[in-house]
């Protein structure tokens, strides 16, 4: 037996695969313009199953049929991303998002907390001083702040570097009609607050957010006999401490807060991760992005979650537009055990036809499809 001579027969056949591959993707162009002329959805679910089985019984063996199952899934996945990009070209859309100029002098925005916790120094951060920033309860009332127009824009924490995901903000996202306008990224340097005078031996109980007590974990297993307790927020662990006046109580807040609240820093920088950072998004009840935003946020359902590959065909779409995908996270859903919700962050501005592209075929191939926002990613 002659390599050489078996790779000229594989060549040979891979010629005649390469120009059968271009005469089934010029007749699905022709299927694409008949379905953009009577607006019929490119994805059929029902003919491609059918043919799938159709495919797999003219196979030999049952090895082979697998494989007839993988390349036709490819085949027409790649026919799709082609309608797509013809359907793309037909219809110019930006999904309902307009492009402004992200002009906000004057503008009301509501952060979750009180005043000196690292939402507000986001605020701050992104806005500067030229708007009028109040504080809410909750990350549910910065959503219906903004939701029920009280403020034009609320800024809300998703992200930690140490701990990953601010879950509630995510599940949020999905429920209230807002969307992603910017995004800021506070460093996080916590710190041991105390009553002015107070020693470390003297603790019995420490005050923060969850996080705030996740985030300095290695410092707090060093003091196994406190108590540690969760609150809303790292501000308002402070105030506590202030208007209690109890030395045997301490919060884990930012320096900025103890100087709010009028207490002494015990100890600095006791985060677990000297670079710690939480990121922040900006939220507005307007579909809208600036010129040059860059990243684009989505979430979407499955329909079939627990089929092979349903996942990577929906991020085929990324994919097969060279665009860079950033992120990926999954959310159970609520009331639906073991089905999840995905969020994925990519590269692009909507006003690009390789996004419009993208997301026109995510937006058809899954359910609750929602575009969270293009805004302008920080490093
Ligand atoms: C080509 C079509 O569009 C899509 C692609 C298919 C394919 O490549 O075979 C099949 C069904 C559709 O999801 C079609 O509708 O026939």
């Amino acid at each position: 037996m002659d390599l050489g001579v078996l790779r000229d027969q594989i060549d040979d056949i891979d010629k005649q695969i390469i120009r059968l591959f271009e005469e089934r993707m010029d007749v699905a162009e022709q299927v694409a313009r008949y379905k953009i002329g009577c607006g019929k959805p490119v994805y059929d679910p029902v003919r491609e199953r059918s043919k799938i089985e159709r495919a797999k019984d003219m196979a030999t063996s049952s090895f082979n049929a697998r494989g007839v199952e993988t390349l036709f899934n490819q085949l027409m996945a790649i026919s799709r991303v082609r309608q797509y990009e013809l359907v793309a070209e037909a219809h110019q859309d930006n999904f309902g998002f307009e492009e402004c100029n992200g002009d906000h002098v004057g503008a009301k925005v509501a952060f979750q907390g009180v005043e000196g916790a690292y939402g507000h120094q986001a605020t701050l951060g992104y806005f500067g001083k030229d708007v009028e920033c109040y504080h809410v309860k909750t990350f549910e009332d910065v959503m219906k702040e903004v939701h029920e127009g009280r403020a034009d824009y609320g800024v809300l924490p998703v992200e930690n570097s140490s701990t990953g995901i601010i879950t509630d903000v995510y599940d949020l996202m999905h429920l209230y009609d807002n969307y992603i306008v910017g995004e800021y990224v506070v460093k996080v340097e916590h710190a041991l607050l105390g009553l002015p005078g107070t020693e470390i031996d003297q603790i019995k109980t420490v005050y923060s957010h969850p996080q705030g007590l996740l985030q300095c974990s290695r410092f707090l297993d060093e003091k196994p006999e406190w108590e540690q307790v969760s609150l809303q927020n790292t501000a308002v662990s402070a105030q506590k401490v202030l208007v209690e006046q109890d030395r045997t109580q301490a919060a884990i807040a930012s320096p900025a807060a103890a100087a709010i609240y009028s207490l002494s820093v015990l100890k600095e920088k006791i985060s677990d991760n000297d670079n710690n950072s939480t990121r922040f998004i900006i939220i507005r009840h307007k579909k809208e992005y600036v010129k040059g935003a860059d990243g684009i946020s989505i979430s979407f359902e499955l329909a079939n979650a627990h089929e092979t590959g349903s996942l990577y065909h929906a991020l085929g779409f990324i994919i097969y537009n060279s665009l860079n995908m950033t992120k990926i996270e999954s959310r159970p859903i609520q009331g639906d055990k073991w089905r999840y919700r995905f969020f994925i962050d990519f590269d692009g501005n909507i006003g690009e036809a390789p996004v419009q592209d993208a997301l026109r075929g995510m937006a058809q191939e899954t359910i609750n499809f929602k575009i969270l926002g293009n805004y302008i990613q920080v490093e």
